[in-house]
């Protein structure tokens, strides 16, 4: 199962765990309640016939599908784009990411701007709201495969914080005064 937690406040290297001391864990209702993330697990391995995956890209309109492989091989401009991954940022659209192979963070802040960390490995697929601010780092092994969903002609572009005028932002923060509605996947 997906593990978050609180970070701990050390500048060591971002690719560690970074756990407090004893751990604190968030549960994945939680999360969603003060960041608007979802979870899913996709236990398939046979991706064109699962169930659960086909349902979300069906309700969701994601239309557009690719990969990202992050390696120090794979990776053009490799240590400019985790640099970037890692700078706190938000996009205009939501970030969907399912992991097919390797493992790495994403991290969100609380309300009151802790760093909460969500480790993802393979099967787990996360969805970051458009205008939510996170960052992504590699852990220690180095290494992500990933699939990219989107709606429409994908735009990646990072808009670092501060980026509070824009729209994006302005309707996310809306959303959280308002509480987040899940979005049920119907059969
Ligand atoms: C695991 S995919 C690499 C991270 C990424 O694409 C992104 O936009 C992070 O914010
Ligand atoms: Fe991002």
């Amino acid at each position: 199962m997906v593990q978050v937690w609180y970070m701990d406040d050390s500048d060591s290297d971002q690719r560690e765990e970074h756990h407090r001391q004893p751990p604190e864990f968030i549960d994945l209702d939680t999360l969603f309640n003060i960041s608007g993330v979802e979870y899913f697990k996709i236990n398939g391995k046979d991706l064109s016939n699962d169930d659960l995956l086909n349902k979300i890209k069906r309700e969701r309109n994601y239309n557009y599908e690719d990969e990202i492989t992050c390696s120090k091989e794979c990776l053009q401009n490799y240590d400019e784009k985790l640099k970037n991954f890692y700078t706190e940022h938000l996009h205009t659209d939501e970030e969907i990411r399912l992991v097919m192979e390797g493992s790495g963070y994403f991290d969100v802040r609380d309300k009151t701007d802790k760093w909460i960390r969500i480790k993802v490995v393979p099967g787990d697929l996360i969805i970051i709201p458009k205008g939510r601010y996170h960052r992504f780092t590699l852990d220690v092994n180095n290494y992500i495969k990933a699939k990219r969903y989107f709606v429409g002609e994908p735009v990646w572009t990072p808009h670092n914080r501060p980026a509070d005028d824009m729209e994006c932002r302005k309707e996310y923060i809306e959303s959280l005064q308002q509480g987040f509605k899940c979005r049920s996947i119907v059969a």
